[in-house]
C-alpha cells in the first residue's frame, strides 16, 4: 500500500492504493513503517511523500468510518512524520484531501504541480478534520482562510494554495524529479521552525469577531447542519486553547460528529451519488452503453427552461441554435442567456472564458430549417400536447435521422411525441434553474397546497422547510417555476382526461384537486416573472421575495368560496405531510419499478430539490425514522386528508397485507413486505444473498442495488444491511442505527463459495443471519 524506494540520498514513500490512494489501515501503516526505516537508514538525509497514479491521498477512506477504528491513527502517523529529524516533503498532485492534506501539514515542505488541488471536504461528510487538520490549517495560513477552506469544503487550485501559504513551491514537469531536487536543497535547514504545532495563529488578537461572523455566517448558509457548527468550534480551539488540548477538543468533535446520523446520511449521498451513476435497464447498462456524439445542439423555446437549458449546454462549450416563433421573443431569450452568463461568471460558476466563447456559439434563428444538421434538440416551448405534437411533427421531418429529440416536458407522455423515430426520442426533464442544478431527471413533487387549503399559511410552510435545510420553500419554488406553467399543466392533464377545470372541481383523475393556483393566475400571479405569486417582488424578474397580503386575500376567498373552514396546522405536521407523501411516492416508485434502487431516488432529490444532504435524500430519512413509523403516521394522514376521491377508511387493515393497495399513501406498506431479490451486477458476481430470518416471517423493505453495495431495511429487527467491496475483500455490515457488526467474507478473493451463518442480537431481540455469497465462477446459492 505504500512502495519504499531510495533514489540517491532520499526516500521516496509512494501511496498505492488505487483509485484515490485512499488512507486506509494499511495505508496508514505503511507510511508509519516508511518514516520509521527512513529515519534509520544512515543513506537517507530526506523524505518524500506522494501518491502513486493519478492522486496524493484523496482523504481517509470513507468506508471505514462506519467500522470500528483501528490503529495507527493517522495522527499518530503525522506526529511521526513531524517529528523526523530528516526533512519529510510532500510532493502533491491530482487532488490532495482531507487526511491527504492533513498528512501534508505534517510534512515539512509542500510542493506541488499546477493542476492539483487541495481542501478539506469533511464537511460534506458530516465531520470536521479530525487529524488535527482544524489546528494546523490556521496556524498555517490564519483563521479566515481556515474558516472558510474548513466550513465550505471547497477544493482549493494549487495557485491559491501557494497565494495561501500552504504551498511553498508550484513546480513544472516531472514531479518526482523536482521534489528530489527540493528535498536535497532543503537538507540541513533548521526543522523546529516547519513543525506547525509550535506555530502561533496569525491575527489572534482578532480571533473572537472572526470566529463570530463565521458562526453566523454557518448557521445562516448550511441551516440544520451540525458538521459547518462544530468546523467553527474546532478552529476557534486553535486560538483559544494550547495545541494539545487543541487536538483533544478536536478529536471529541470529531467523534460526536461521526456518531451523528448526519454523518452517516452525507456519507451514504456520498456513496450514493457514485451508485447511481451505474445505472441498469433491461436492454444495457453503463458498462455496455456507447454515448452518442453530441457535438451540436438546438433549444426550442426561449423562455425561462429554454434561456436556462441553453446556458447549460453554453456553458459546457456546446454550440446552440436558439429557436422562437417571433423576432420579440427571441431577442428577450437573448437578453435573458446574456443576463444569465454575466450572472454565472460574477458567481464564478463560469470562467470568463467560457461566457466570452459562448456568444460565438449561440445562434439565435426563427427558421425550423436552421436546425437540419444538429445532433440533439431540447424542446422547451409551452407545457401544451397539442404544440408539442406539431414541434415533435415538424422536427422529424427536418432533422436528421440520428437527431435526438428531447423533450424537457415535466408531465407529458413522451410516447405521444409521435415521430418515425420513438427511439430517437426522450424526455430530458431540467429542474430549474436549469443552468444549476445538477440533476436531469423526473421525480415527482408533493402535494404541498392541500395543507394551505386547510388553513396553512404558504409563508410558515416555507420557512419551516427552509429552517430543515431546503434552500427554498415550495410555494417559492413555484413562483420560480411559473405558476402559469402549473395552470397549463393542469388543462392540458384535464383536457385528456375529457374534462375541463372549474372554480368548483375538487378532485381530477380521481385525485384532489386544489385550485389556490389557479386563482392566483386569473389575477395575472404568474410568478417571478411577473413580480406576483404566492409572494411579492421586488420587480418583475426579481428574486427577492416578501410575503404578500393580497395573496393571503386570495387564498381567504378561495376558502371561503369552498367553506373549508380554517384550521391550525403544526410545523411537524407541515415536515411529516410533505416529507411523507414524498417517501411514498418513492416507494410506489420503486414497488412500479420506474427506479431499481432507493439511491436513485434519494440523489434526485438531493440534486433535483436540493434536499438538505444531512438527511442523506428521503428514503434514507424514512429508514432513520423507521419504516413502522413512518407507515403509521402515513395511514394516518391516509386516513384524516385522503388524497384520493375513494373511501380509504380500512387502508390500516389492508396495509398490512401483501396484497396490493394502491391508493396515494399505501404503497410503502406493500414494499414493507416485499422480499430481497438475489441480483447480478451484469459483469458475473451475484451480490445479494441474504436472508434474515425474523421469528416467522421475513420482512425486507428494500431491494439491494445490484452493485456492490446496497441497503435492506429489515423491518423490526435490523435497520441497514450494508454489503460492501473493501480494497481487498468484502464484507456485510449490520447496523440497527446505533451499532454495527461487520462480518468478513475473507474467501472472497479465491473466487470460493462461503457461507456465513451466524446470531447476532439487536434490541434484545436474537435473530438467525444466513449469507452466501458466490465468486464468478460458481453459482448463486442460499
Ligand atoms: C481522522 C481522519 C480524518 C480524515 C477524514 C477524511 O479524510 S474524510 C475524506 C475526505 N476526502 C473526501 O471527502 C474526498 C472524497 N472523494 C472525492 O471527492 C472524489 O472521489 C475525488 C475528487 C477524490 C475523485 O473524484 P473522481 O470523480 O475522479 O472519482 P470518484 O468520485 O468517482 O471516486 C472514485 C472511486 O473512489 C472512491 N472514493 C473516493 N474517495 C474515497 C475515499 N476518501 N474513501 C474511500 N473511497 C473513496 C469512490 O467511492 C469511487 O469508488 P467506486 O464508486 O468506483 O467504487
Amino acid at each position: 500500500m505504500v512502495d519504499y524506494s531510495v533514489k540517491g540520498q532520499v526516500a521516496l514513500l509512494e501511496v498505492n492504493n488505487p483509485p484515490v490512494n485512499a488512507l486506509s489501515t494499511a495505508v496508514r501503516t505503511g507510511l508509519r513503517d516508511g518514516i520509521a526505516k527512513a529515519s534509520k537508514d544512515p543513506k537517507v538525509k530526506a523524505i518524500i511523500i506522494c501518491g502513486k497514479g493519478q492522486t496524493f491521498p484523496a482523504g481517509a477512506d470513507i468506508r471505514e468510518f462506519g467500522q470500528p477504528p483501528r490503529a495507527p491513527w493517522l495522527i499518530e502517523v503525522g506526529d511521526s512524520i513531524e517529528a523526523s529529524l530528516k526533512p519529510v516533503v510532500a510532493a502533491i498532485h491530482g487532488t490532495c484531501l482531507g487526511g491527504g492534506l492533513e498528512v501534508s501539514l505534517f510534512c515539512h515542505y509542500r510542493i506541488a504541480v499546477k493542476s492539483a488541488r487541495v481542501g478539506f471536504p469533511e464537511v460534506n461528510l458530516g465531520l470536521l478534520p479530525g487529524a488535527a487538520g482544524t489546528q494546523r490549517l490556521p496556524r498555517l495560513v490564519g483563521l479566515p482562510v481556515a474558516l472558510d477552506m474548513i466550513t465550505s469544503g471547497r477544493h482549493v487550485t494549487a495557485l491559491d494554495a501557494k497565494k495561501y501559504g500552504i504551498l511553498d513551491e508550484l513546480v513544472a514537469g516531472d514531479l518526482i524529479n523536482a521534489a528530489i531536487k527540493y528535498a536535497m536543497s532543503v537538507v540541513g535547514k533548521p526543522l523546529m521552525e516547519r513543525r506547525l504545532r509550535y506555530k502561533q495563529v496569525p491575527g489572534a488578537d482578532k480571533a473572537r469577531e472572526v470566529c463570530e461572523a463565521a458562526m453566523a455566517q454557518v448557521k445562516r448558509k448550511y441551516k440544520g447542519y451540525e458538521a459547518p457548527v462544530e468546523c467553527v468550534r474546532a478552529v476557534r480551539a486553535s486560538v483559544d486553547l494550547p495545541y494539545a488540548d487543541g487536538i483533544r477538543m478536536e478529536s471529541e468533535l470529531f467523534k460526536q460528529l461521526n456518531a451523528s446520523g448526519q454523518a452517516r446520511a452525507q456519507q451514504y449521498a456520498f456513496f450514493a451519488e457514485r451508485t447511481v451513476s451505474r445505472w441498469s435497464m433491461p436492454n444495457g447498462s453503463y458498462r455496455t452503453a456507447k454515448a452518442l456524439p453530441v457535438k451540436t445542439t438546438a433549444v426550442l423555446g426561449a423562455g425561462t427552461m429554454g434561456t436556462g437549458i441553453a446556458v447549460c449546454l453554453l456553458s459546457a462549450g456546446l454550440p446552440v441554435i436558439l429557436l422562437e416563433q417571433n423576432e420579440k421573443l427571441l431577442q428577450n431569450g437573448l437578453r435573458t442567456i446574456k443576463a444569465l452568463m454575466e450572472g454565472s461568471v460574477k458567481l464564478g460558476k463560469v470562467p470568463m472564458e467560457v461566457a466570452q466563447k459562448a456568444t460565438t456559439l449561440l445562434k439565435p434563428t426563427l427558421n425550423y430549417e436552421d436546425l437540419k444538421d444538429v445532433d440533439l434538440v431540447i424542446e422547451a416551448v409551452f407545457e401544451n400536447l397539442k404544440l408539442k405534437r406539431e414541434v415533435f411533427g415538424k422536427l422529424d421531418k427536418i432533422c436528421k435521422p440520428s437527431a435526438l429529440l428531447c423533450s424537457n416536458t415535466s408531465t407529458l407522455d413522451i410516447d405521444l411525441a409521435a415521430t418515425s423515430r420513438p427511439d430517437k426520442v426522450a424526455g430530458m426533464h431540467f429542474f430549474a434553474p436549469a443552468y444549476h442544478m445538477r440533476l436531469l431527471e423526473n421525480i415527482y413533487g408533493t402535494k404541498t397546497s392541500f395543507m394551505v387549503e386547510e388553513g396553512a399559511n404558504p409563508y410558515e410552510i416555507d420557512q419551516i422547510m427552509e429552517d430543515l435545510g431546503m434552500p427554498m420553500g415550495p410555494f417559492k419554488v413555484r413562483d420560480l417555476s411559473g405558476i402559469d406553467i402549473g395552470w397549463r399543466i393542469t388543462q392540458e392533464v384535464a383536457k385528456s382526461l375529457g374534462t375541463t377545470i372549474t372554480k368548483e372541481t375538487k378532485y381530477l383523475g380521481g385525485e384532489r384537486y386544489c385550485g389556490i393556483g389557479d386563482d392566483l393566475y386569473e389575477k395575472g400571479r404568474h410568478g417571478r416573472k411577473t413580480g406576483l405569486g404566492f409572494y411579492k417582488y421586488e420587480k418583475k424578474g426579481g428574486k427577492i421575495s416578501t410575503p404578500d397580503p393580497d395573496a393571503l386575500d386570495i387564498i381567504e376567498a378561495y376558502r371561503q368560496r369552498r367553506g373549508i373552514v380554517k384550521c391550525k396546522i403544526s410545523s411537524q405536521e407541515v415536515i411529516e405531510r410533505q416529507m411523507y407523501s414524498s417517501i411514498n411516492e418513492g416507494f410506489k416508485i420503486l414497488e412500479e419499478g420506474i427506479c431499481t434502487r432507493p439511491e436513485d431516488i434519494d440523489i434526485s432529490w438531493l440534486y433535483g430539490f436540493t434536499f438538505p444532504k444531512y438527511l442523506g435524500g428521503p428514503m434514507f430519512y424514512a429508514s432513520r425514522i423507521g419504516l413502522q413509523k413512518v407507515y403509521e403516521r402515513i395511514c394516518y394522514y391516509h386516513e384524516n386528508f385522503p388524497l384520493k376521491q375513494r373511501d380509504c377508511k380500512d387502508l390500516r387493515r389492508r396495509g398490512s397485507s401483501t396484497s396490493g393497495v394502491y391508493t396515494m399513501y399505501p404503497a410503502l406498506g406493500v414494499v414493507i413486505n416485499s422480499y430481497c431479490d438475489m441480483t447480478t451486477d451484469g459483469g458475473g458476481w451475484t451480490w445479494v444473498f441474504w436472508e434474515v430470518a425474523v421469528d416467522a416471517a421475513t420482512r425486507c423493505c428494500w431491494r439491494s442495488p445490484p452493485f456492490f453495495y446496497g441497503y435492506v431495511e429489515v423491518y423490526g429487527y435490523v435497520e441497514v444491511c450494508r454489503l460492501c467491496r473493501g480494497n481487498d475483500n468484502l464484507h456485510l455490515l449490520l447496523s440497527n442505527g446505533e451499532s454495527e457488526m461487520r462480518f468478513d467474507m475473507e474467501d472472497f478473493n479465491n473466487n470460493t463459495r462461503y457461507l456465513q451463518y451466524t446470531t447476532f442480537t439487536v434490541g434484545n431481540e436474537t435473530s438467525r443471519y444466513l449469507a452466501t455469497l458466490s465468486g464468478p465462477s460458481g453459482n448463486v446459492g442460499t
